[in-house]
């Protein structure tokens, strides 16, 4: 699903990412730990097209999205990202901030569709009956979409029992209920991948357990997740892969058992030392 090929990245003369190679699939759970200031944000940022790549290639689904032409927008619509500090837009109630991209992005797919339609009406015109362009078919209107794009909304906020919170604004959320909401958001788009910077870091600690729950029922139903996290637990628990990134590079590379129990790197064995 993504192929990360010698991804590099700097800040002016500052080399933050020296080469990452690494391989997500379908259904992996990579969680992604290392020291303060290793790269880790910046790799995730990479993968979003948050950042632009100084080196080296990311292919997402058959594209390379580290070259610069690739359309932000419909990229984000396969990857979903989560932040530490949500993110969300405060001046939005909670049901809009989970409607708004799948709203937005289906009604612009709509107007695109119109907007090719006419040429295709114009050129039609001067075209033999035999070699006219067929009109790309629009099967729902705007209305339709808002209405389905609310419905599904609405049923994730049920999902986390956040349904009655629909018409608030996020500023009246816990740490915890904003975290979920942000999640459920990015799960609206369907996308093909959800990455999570550092999800529980900025939550007070009883609110940890709930944005946890919710990322390991999304492993479970099949989810790929890139995360990460300085939770241990959902590490050892929850991930498939865990990845340790030391000084801008991929230092060890292991299922959580081979991580944990046997870690080879030694600046691995120093930094679990400190934390374990
Ligand atoms: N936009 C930027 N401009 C300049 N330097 C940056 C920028 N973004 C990140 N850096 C630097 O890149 C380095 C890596 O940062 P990054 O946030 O990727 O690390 P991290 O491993 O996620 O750290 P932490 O665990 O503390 O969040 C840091 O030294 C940071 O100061």
């Amino acid at each position: 699903m993504i192929d990360v090929i010698n991804l590099q990245k700097s800040f002016g003369d500052k080399e933050i990412l020296k080469g990452i190679n690494v391989t997500i699939n379908k259904g992996d759970i990579v969680a992604v730990l290392g020291p303060s200031g290793s790269g880790k944000s910046t790799f995730l940022r990479c993968l979003n097209c948050m950042e632009d790549p100084t080196g080296g290639s990311i292919i997402f689904n058959g594209v390379d999205i580290a070259d610069m032409k690739v359309d932000i927008n419909q990229h984000r619509r396969h990857m979903g990202m989560v932040f530490q500090h949500f993110n969300l837009y405060n001046n939005k109630t909670v049901l809009q901030n989970v409607m708004m991209a799948p709203a937005y992005l289906r009604c612009k797919d709509i107007d695109k569709a119109k907007k090719k339609n006419r040429m295709i009406k114009f050129k039609n015109m001067f075209r033999g009956s035999d070699k006219k362009e067929e009109l790309i078919p629009i099967t729902e209107t705007k209305e339709q979409i808002k209405k389905e794009v609310k419905e599904q909304a609405m049923a994730l906020l049920k999902r986390i029992g956040l349904e009655d919170k629909a018409d608030v604004y996020p500023s009246t959320l816990s740490g915890g209920q904003k975290q979920r909401v942000a999640i459920i958001r990015s799960m609206a788009m369907n996308p093909d991948v959800i990455l999570f910077d550092e999800p529980t870091s900025a939550l007070d600690p009883e609110m940890v357990g709930e944005v946890l729950e919710l990322m390991k029922d999304l492993a479970k139903e099949g989810m790929t997740m890139v995360v990460v996290t300085h939770e241990m637990g959902f590490a050892r628990e929850v991930a498939s892969r865990v990845l340790f990134i030391d000084d801008g590079q991929i230092k060890e590379e292991a299922a959580p058992a081979e991580f944990f129990e046997h870690p080879k790197d030694p600046r691995l064995q120093e930094f679990l030392s400190k934390i374990l």
